[in-house]
């Protein structure tokens, strides 16, 4: 989708996938010139731990003079302190956020009502982090979860929608699972995303910008790709034009 046509409110769904470019340094000087750079390409731009932990809350503000942000936090509390979590950024809402779907259903209905109590309208998307892309099979088994990425992914992804989450991050290998389970309604927001040729980095389950977008994405998260380049504009204009 061009910058120019997000939607209202500005988590809607977008009519087709579209880009959010991850800006991850601890520099906000560095994050406002990429976000600066990336605007005309991309529809959101993420502020992530890194930057969040460096630069404060103001930092989400001056972003989002460029893009609006999705604020990348993961939170994974008991309810009552995810909640005020929740309210504590929606003093500046943010368009989308993220929390650990393995948080649970309770965690996610807090966050959820904390949200639209503290900012109505304007409240953010909340998305459940499922699987994490840097997870193969074999690491996830490590952490006592058996039977695979998939089948964790759809699990989460199951009780965190009936527990009032807008939408879902998966990594591209899930994507048409979760359309297949749960149809078109919930924003698949999705990280683990390569161009043909790019460093996976430490990234497992990947795919392209293509076949993420083929699958049934409809955001797709770029962080490195973008920024480690030597002109990100350039890198996330050639992304979006794939779409
Ligand atoms: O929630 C996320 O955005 C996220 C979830 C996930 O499972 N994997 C994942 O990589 N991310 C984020 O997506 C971005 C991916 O960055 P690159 O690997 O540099 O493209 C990073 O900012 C991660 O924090």
């Amino acid at each position: 989708m061009s910058a120019a046509s997000i939607p209202s409110p500005l988590w809607a769904k977008p009519n087709r996938c579209g880009v959010i470019a991850a800006l991850d340094t601890p520099d906000p000087a560095r994050a406002m010139g990429w976000a600066a750079a990336v605007a005309p390409h991309v529809g959101l731009v993420k502020v992530g731990l890194e930057l969040f932990c460096a630069a404060g809350p103001a930092v989400v503000q001056q972003i989002g003079q460029h893009r609006p942000v999705f604020l990348d936090l993961k939170f994974h509390d008991i309810p009552n302190t995810v909640a005020g979590a929740v309210r504590s950024v929606c003093a500046h809402p943010p368009a989308m956020l993220t929390l650990h779907g393995g948080g649970g259903g309770a965690m996610i209905e807090a966050a959820r009502r904390a949200a639209e109590d503290s900012a109505g309208a304007q409240r953010p998307a909340i998305l459940a982090v499922t699987v994490l892309t840097s997870f193969s099979a074999a690491g996830l088994a490590e952490t006592g979860v058996s039977g695979g990425p998939a089948q964790q992914v759809l699990r989460l992804a199951r009780l965190a929608l009936s527990a009032g989450a807008d939408g879902l991050v998966c990594s591209p290998h899930e994507v048409s699972r979760l359309r297949d389970a749960f149809g078109d309604a919930p924003l698949l927001v999705v990280p683990g995303v390569r161009p043909a040729g790019s460093d996976a980095g430490d990234q497992a389950r990947v795919a392209t910008p293509e076949e993420t977008a083929a699958a049934g994405a409809d955001w797709l998260v770029i962080g490195r790709p973008i920024t480690a380049s030597a002109d990100p504009a350039a890198a996330a204009a050639r992304i979006a034009a794939t779409l």
